[in-house]
């Protein structure tokens, strides 16, 4: 936890307790959370559904099961005892005034909204209008707008009930551990911190791969498309980590100013170096226009202006129904020159770099070692889970981090702007959508987009050591 984070919340209300993130995740994480000590507060679920309590634990007890969670009654049992309910339609002041009654006695609520974006706004002006954000915290799942000027206008809507500290912006990629790691990783280990800039580096590419169609998501996805499901926020986080100065300091402002900083030197997107793909089938999916050229998948390059990175460039693809499920970022090295000692003159492949985020998080330094007079390329491969143990899931990480108020694992306004700023143009101007085969890796014109560098290089699959 980083500094700052010491004033913990006392009750946990869930807007959208009866939703599919709640049965999916959030009965799972707090579940878990509480098997490991980590839960220490009542929680009030809120939905429109008229429900006891006792349906409530039920539907609880049934998401948990339904993960394949391992399932401990005793566990169980104390964090049922935390539930409570409350139904009402939360665009109406009736429902504030059962709330009102129950979070009376608290001191320091933490509001978790896993709403239809479009209640965000009003769910916080209630909560204003109610007297009840005196000293809360606010979290709001994703997605924080659908392009710039949504964003803005939900931002003032909510800042005019909210401070900026009170806010918590939910990516659920800002709790996975190797992504926390890449912080560490990088400035704690001369080994990386001195190679980590343009003169060493001479391409980036992140990957996020995945072998799943969107299957019963398609009204959701179908009016998102993959630039803003995954693109906008997950991967433009995940670079900002990757390409970001060392922060000044412990606090989460200070983490958040540096990748700020990095985000302001990102150049607007250029829709010439933009490919989107659909997988054949997918207007067949039940939600999507039978017309749809919603993209499932996404090949676009970035540049960053500034003295560590310009002339590097950053190669991003992600996308549904493709070969394997893949994330990483994969840095690659300078070439060498001519190796002279060699029975030929050549040069060794360039290293490269990879982190790999899901499955498996670990890491891979691809070097070159002696192979009886020659060279060879080797792999030199750890998972992060054998020597750092099972860490937090992305979720029970943000949960906490909301009771506690840690600001670091959430985005902050100035960075989710300007990530709407980057893809901005991609969204005003999007090429046309090229179908591909599910199970491929995507339509072959994001081969083009990437040629004179370093090719697209199938994700690292093999279990580390
Ligand atoms: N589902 C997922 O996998 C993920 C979802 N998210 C985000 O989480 C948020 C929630 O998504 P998801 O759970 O899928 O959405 P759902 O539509 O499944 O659930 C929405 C919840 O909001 C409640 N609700 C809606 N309108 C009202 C209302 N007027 N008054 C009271 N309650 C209301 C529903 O209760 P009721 O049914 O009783 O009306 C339900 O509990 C979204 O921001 C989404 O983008 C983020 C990552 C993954
Ligand atoms: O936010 C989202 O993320 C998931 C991928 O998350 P992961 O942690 O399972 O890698 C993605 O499938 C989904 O479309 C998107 O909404």
């Amino acid at each position: 936890m980083r500094r700052g984070a010491e004033k913990t919340a006392d009750l946990m209300v869930i807007f959208g307790i009866t939703g599919d993130l709640a049965r999916k995740m959030t009965f799972r994480s707090l579940y878990r959370l509480e098997r490991k000590g980590l839960l220490d507060c009542p929680i009030i679920g809120v939905a429109s559904d008229e429900m006891t309590v006792e349906q409530l634990v039920q539907r609880a007890s049934d998401s948990i099961k339904e993960t394949g969670e391992d399932f401990d009654q005793k566990v169980f049992a104390r964090f049922a005892a935390r539930l409570s309910y409350i139904s009402g339609d939360v665009t109406k002041d009736d429902l504030y005034d059962d709330l009102t009654a129950a979070v009376k006695k608290f001191k320091r609520p933490l509001y978790y909204l896993e709403m239809p974006p479009s209640l965000f706004g009003p769910i916080a002006e209630q909560l204003g209008k109610a007297g009840l954000l005196e000293d809360a915290l606010v979290a709001v799942e994703k997605p924080f707008g659908h392009d710039l000027t949504s964003a803005r206008e939900l931002n003032t809507r909510l800042h005019k009930v909210l401070r900026e500290d009170q806010l918590l912006r939910v990516d659920h990629f800002l709790g996975k551990e190797p992504v926390i790691e890449l912080e560490y990783l990088r400035f704690a280990n001369v080994a990386f911190a001195e190679l980590w800039d343009r003169k060493s580096v001479s391409c980036i590419q992140i990957t996020m791969a995945e072998d799943f169609d969107v299957s019963d998501r398609g009204k959701f996805y179908d009016s998102v498309g993959a630039l803003r499901d995954v693109v906008q926020n997950h991967l433009l986080q995940v670079l900002a980590l990757v390409t970001m100065d060392p922060p000044a300091g412990a606090g989460a402002d200070e983490l958040r100013d540096k990748k700020t900083d990095v985000f302001k030197a990102i150049q607007a997107a250029d829709p010439e170096h933009y490919v989107r793909g659909q997988y054949a089938g997918y207007t067949d999916v039940p939600g999507v226009a039978a017309d749809s050229t919603t993209e499932t998948f996404v090949a676009l390059r970035l540049e960053i202006d500034n003295w560590r990175w310009s002339g590097v460039p950053i190669f991003l693809r992600a996308g549904k129904s493709l070969a394997v499920r893949a994330t990483e970022v994969r840095l690659f090295l300078r070439r060498t020159p001519k190796l002279a000692f060699l029975p030929e003159l050549t040069r060794a492949e360039p290293n490269q770099i990879v982190l790999r985020i899901d499955p498996d998080p670990g890491l891979r330094l691809a070097i070159t070692a002696r192979d009886d007079g020659t060279w060879r390329p080797v792999n030199l491969d750890t998972s992060f889970s054998t020597p750092l143990g099972e860490p937090l899931t992305p979720y029970e990480r943000l949960f906490r981090g909301a009771l506690t108020g840690d600001h670091s694992l959430f985005a902050r306004q100035d960075s989710v702007e300007e990530t709407w700023r980057i893809v901005q143009p991609l969204l005003d101007n999007p090429p046309p959508v090229h179908s591909y085969k599910p199970g491929s890796w995507g339509p072959t014109e994001a081969d083009a987009l990437i040629r004179g560098h370093q090719s697209w290089h199938k994700p690292w699959l093999e279990k580390a050591p």
